[in-house]
């Protein structure tokens, strides 16, 4: 039983948390067929680049900032009913952009969704622009200038997902040049779907002060060690990682090992629908599958609020509410 726990996501795919049904009810609205990609209630998929091809397509049924307001107030009105004080959510302008919206009003629409959640909960809530790494660098440098010059004080880090196999992290380093010159918090999926290496290369390039996932560093020692030295924290997505079979079950998930390492760790959701999960059931999975005591789990949330792209006055304010 987590409920009476306050939480925190650092780590959610804004499209990614859309809620199955509407989704649907999107696609009605538009008379778009996305029966390939979303059936009976579930979204479709096999493996991680057909989950990418599934995200990337129903996010084309969100195509006004209306929709994009609606979805980030479902979802963060969600995470208030369940004891969420904070959250981050990662978005990226070229789905703005894709669908022809363009990325102010795709971040406008997202911003009215915040600003709605938190007059009717509290809930803070901050963005994370992220480029997506098989859309290519270009793409990439281009959200990153776009979140450089934004100039909106929601949006507070930059981030690199998408197919973690293109590529190598190198190639994405102007990109997070230009976000840390703008003074964004850095964030990089790796370690997910690629190996040790690829967090090696996170470390060596971008110097983040989080990683998304970064799981896959347990197949290391010697980077476990670097990882826990540097304070470098791993926003842990346990449900999406055994959906995306980068761990055949929770047992043999390293969560627990990272934090008896010292490896600092937060846990969040992902794509809560499209793997099966929540922020809730994420909760629950840290005190029934890797058997995390109350005060360990307020350890995760308290080092999310600590590793948290925001202001020290806000979390100040959320550390007191812990
Ligand atoms: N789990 C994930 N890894 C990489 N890119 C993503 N985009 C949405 N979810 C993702
Ligand atoms: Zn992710």
């Amino acid at each position: 039983m987590t409920s009476h726990l306050k939480k925190v996501e650092l780590h959610c795919h804004l499209e990614g948390a859309a809620p199955p049904a509407l989704t649907e009810a999107q696609a009605q609205k538009y008379n778009t067929d996305i029966s390939a990609y979303l059936r009976d209630g579930t979204y479709v998929w096999h493996d991680f680049a057909s989950f990418l091809e599934c995200y990337d397509k129903v996010s084309e049924v969100y195509k006004t900032d209306e929709d994009y307001a609606l979805l980030t107030e479902t979802y963060l009105q969600e995470l208030a009913g369940i004891g969420t004080i904070y959250s981050e959510l990662i978005v990226s302008p070229d789905h703005g952009d894709r669908i022809g919206l363009g990325a102010d009003a795709y971040i406008a629409g997202i911003c009215e969704g915040i600003r709605q959640a938190k007059a009717k909960s509290g809930i803070e809530a901050r963005l994370i622009v992220t480029g997506e790494r098989h859309f290519g660098p270009e793409r990439v440098i281009a959200a990153a200038k776009y979140a450089a010059k934004a100039d909106n004080p929601l949006i507070t880090g930059f981030n690199l997902a998408g197919e973690e196999r293109m590529g190598r992290v190198a190639d994405y380093a102007q990109a997070f040049d230009i976000a840390r010159d703008a003074g964004l918090g850095l964030t990089i999926h790796a370690g997910e779907v690629c190996g040790a290496f690829s967090v090696s290369d996170a470390l060596d390039v971008v110097r983040p002060s989080r990683i998304g996932h970064g799981v896959r560093a347990i197949e290391d020692a010697d980077l476990v060690r670097r990882l826990a030295d540097l304070g470098t924290v791993l926003e842990v997505c346990p449900g999406s990682n055994i959906a995306l079979n980068v761990f055949p079950d929770f047992a043999s998930h390293p969560l627990r090992k990272f934090k008896e390492t010292g490896v600092r760790v937060t846990i969040s959701s992902d794509d809560p629908p499209f793997f099966h999960t929540s922020l809730k059931r994420e909760y629950e999975l840290a005190a029934d599958a890797f058997g995390f005591s109350d005060k360990e789990i307020n350890e995760l949330t308290r080092t999310g609020i600590e590793a948290a792209f925001v202001d020290e006055k806000t979390r100040m304010a959320l550390l007191a509410l812990i």
